[in-house]
């Protein structure tokens, strides 16, 4: 006979101990009220918060919670008895929110985290500490928001070859590169409206940086390859250096500037990167705009894919840290890295500098003669075939003027060089913008 709704409600309930009250930590509060009915039925049984661990107890966050205990140390929900789940939302690969995690660990119980850059660096330690504990380690929401993008790799994907895994992955600077698109607005003033919806880590060079980005790339690449990826090895360039220019010539050109997470595996290793590229215009992914960020993989049977959603933001998280709470009220959990630990291994990397591929460079050069002569001859020394031009006279800086090339598909190393050349030139007179060409 299947239980009614009163009979689960009645069961004992799983106690959460949730460390980090700020965006997710309140929104999760807020989450597991609003929808206590859907979550106990779903659940199986209750789920309450019945401990606490936050910096200031007096903060308005929408909902009451100063009736439960409140620890002044985070790490002491580990040991607490009337806890059975811990719930890591601080932030940080170190500190606190590692020593917690661990501590949780080995003390056998459940973790549920959103925390990124601890999964990215020390994913593999904690792999093991969970296995060996028998305590799970749960993290959607470290990936993606609210997208299933773990579940999607590690359960939906379990049976496919995966080549290759990636796409938007931070919601900040896609909100930042779509709004100076749209409205031709400051960067540092779409910044500072990211960090009020609460979008943007604490520190937000970690997002603009492409920090956030590799982090979670790290994460999507040890889960599609099924082995750790090292968080060093991925090659990491942020969006400061994309200007309203930028976006510009990218509308003229066809296409729309996405900051990309890519890993590819081939017999030679992990190659993983993550860069503002230029995608076309008519692509999926370049409609992909605002806090939405996007999940693509590629396998040998299952060919490609892409998941969409909100990547950023109280609700989303929320509701991913709460289904990792319901799997673990459900007993539905697997191993960290999808794979028994035994079978980890370092995995091989492979740099950045092997790829191949189409460029944008944008120059800032004086308005004279024989300055592209100059220019298309490092280019042909350097052996790069040039695609496109455009110059742009009415966007001219004093005596300055941008210039845009769009090349053949051809070696980064080759590219890298050609621009090193290229701004060394006298007249040239601002660091080159360089941007890859990725053809979804
Ligand atoms: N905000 C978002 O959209 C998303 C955030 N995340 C991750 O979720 C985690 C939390 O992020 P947010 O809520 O945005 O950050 P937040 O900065 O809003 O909240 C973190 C809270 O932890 C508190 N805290 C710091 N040190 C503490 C300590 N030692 N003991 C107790 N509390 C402490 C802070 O006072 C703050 O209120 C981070 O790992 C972040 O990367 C993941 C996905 C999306
Ligand atoms: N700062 C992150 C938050 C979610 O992971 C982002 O902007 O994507
Ligand atoms: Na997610």
């Amino acid at each position: 006979m299947s239980s009614s709704k009163g009979d689960v409600a009645s069961k004992t309930p799983l106690r959460l101990g949730v460390a980090g009250l700020g965006t997710v930590g309140a929104g999760l509060a807020i989450l597991l009220r609003d929808n206590a009915d859907i979550i106990t039925k779903r659940a199986g049984r209750p789920i309450e918060i019945t401990a606490v661990a936050a910096r200031d107890k007096t903060r308005d966050r929408g909902i009451d919670l100063s009736a439960l205990t409140w620890h002044s140390n985070a790490v002491d929900l580990a040991s607490d008895p009337n806890v059975d789940v811990v719930v890591e939302l601080i932030g940080g690969s170190e500190g606190t929110a590692r020593s917690l995690v661990e501590a949780a660990l080995k003390a056998g119980k459940a973790v549920v985290t959103a925390n990124k850059a601890l999964l990215a660096v020390h994913g593999d330690s904690l792999a093991r500490l969970s296995a060996a504990n028998n305590a799970p380690l749960l993290f959607e929401a470290a990936v993606a928001g609210g997208i299933p993008a773990i579940k999607t790799v590690r359960e939906g994907l379990a049976a496919d070859r995966l080549l290759s895994i990636g796409g938007i992955l931070n919601g900040t600077c896609n909100y930042i590169l779509t709004a100076m698109r749209e409205t031709g607005r400051d960067f540092s003033d779409v910044l500072a409206e990211a960090q009020e919806l609460g979008y943007a880590e604490a520190d937000p060079s970690t997002d603009v940086d492409g920090i956030d980005a590799a982090h979670k790339l790290t994460i999507l690449a040890s889960l599609a390859f099924g082995q750790p990826v090292e968080f060093d090895s991925v090659h990491v360039e942020g969006i400061r250096c994309i200007g309203a220019l930028d976006l510009t010539f990218a509308r003229t050109l066809g296409y729309r500037i996405k900051l990309l997470g890519l890993a590819r595996q081939s017999e030679r290793g992990v190659e993983a990167r993550v860069a503002p590229c230029l995608v076309p215009e008519a692509t999926p992914i370049a409609q992909v705009d605002g806090v939405f960020n996007a999940v693509i993989a590629e396998g040998t049977f299952v060919g490609r894919l892409m998941v969409e959603g909100r990547g950023a933001g109280a609700g989303p998280t929320a509701s991913a840290v709460a289904a990792d709470i319901i799997d673990i009220a459900r007993g539905n959990t697997v191993p960290v890295w999808g794979t028994d630990v035994t079978t980890l291994k370092a995995t091989q990397s492979r740099p950045a500098s092997e790829w191949h591929g189409a460029f944008y460079l944008r120059l800032s050069v004086a308005d004279r003669a024989g300055v592209i002569a100059d220019i298309t001859a490092i280019l042909r020394d350097c052996g790069v075939s040039l695609s496109s031009m455009i110059q742009h006279p009415s966007a001219k800086q004093e005596q300055n003027v941008p210039l845009v090339l769009v090349t053949h598909p051809t070696d980064e190393s080759a590219m890298q060089a050609a621009r090193q050349r290229i701004a060394a030139l006298d007249v040239v007179s601002a660091e080159p913008v360089l941007i890859r060409i990725e053809n979804f």
